[in-house]
């Protein structure tokens, strides 16, 4: 990647880790009630009965209650597990204790299914820095979901959850960055043009 471009990425999710790390509690309860609510009426809109999804950390756009949601209506819910050669695994989240997988992230403690798996989800909610209104989106360094989503021959629609002021006009791009279908933000579920250029 050009130096240029790697430095402004790293610069944005710097800016948007510092924003989320200082959001009040009050704010942070709100926004969490509002995103499970845009998560559930996707799934539903989309009628998904495999969705791939993650566990969120304490300052990211929250994903458990969704995957809760989800897994008490007989939905299955795919979860990523990271490896050392930067492609995700996957595993079907059991409503069970979670660990911690190389990268220090919460993943759930059942079996291991393989990259492929994620080609069953009819539905991907992916964790993003920031995304911009043609859906190019930057994620948190690794290339995990660059990865991912450009290895799938036929890919369902994706959504990135982020907060509302994570959307943005532009984002620093790549060749290898691979562009979302829209955004679930706690003021709605957005579907972006990702023909713009
Ligand atoms: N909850 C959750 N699970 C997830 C992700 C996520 O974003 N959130 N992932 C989404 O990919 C994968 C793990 N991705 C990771 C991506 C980067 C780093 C990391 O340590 N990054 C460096 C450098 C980032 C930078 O350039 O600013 C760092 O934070 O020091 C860790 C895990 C899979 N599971
Ligand atoms: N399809 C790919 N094939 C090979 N390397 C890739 C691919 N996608 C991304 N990478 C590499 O992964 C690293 C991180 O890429 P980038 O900064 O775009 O990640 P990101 O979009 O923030 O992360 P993620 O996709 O995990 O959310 C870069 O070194 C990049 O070259």
């Amino acid at each position: 990647m050009t130096d240029e471009v790697d430095s402004q990425k790293r610069a944005l999710r710097a800016e948007v880790r510092e924003r989320r790390r200082t959001r009040t509690s009050t704010r942070r309860d709100h926004d969490a009630e509002a995103i499970t609510q845009r998560l559930e009426e996707l799934t539903e809109r989309l009628g998904a009965t495999t969705v791939a999804a993650y566990l969120s950390l304490p300052d990211e756009p929250p994903t458990r209650e969704f995957v809760h949601w989800a897994h008490e209506r007989g939905i299955r819910v795919l979860l990523p597990v990271s490896r050392e050669d930067g492609l995700l695994d996957w595993a079907p989240y059991d409503g069970d204790d979670e660990v911690e997988d190389v990268v220090g992230m919460p993943t759930p403690m059942t079996e291991l299914l393989g990259p492929i798996a994620i080609n069953d989800a009819d539905l991907i909610v992916v964790p993003a820095a920031s995304v911009d209104r043609g859906g190019m989106r930057i994620g948190w360094g690794r290339g995990y979901f660059d990865k991912t989503l450009g290895s799938m021959d036929r890919c369902p629609p994706v959504y990135a959850v982020i907060f509302d002021d994570e959307l943005v006009d532009s984002v620093p791009r790549e060749r290898h960055d691979m562009p979302v279908n829209g955004v679930v933000t706690p003021g709605g579920v957005i579907d972006l043009d990702t023909s713009r250029p």
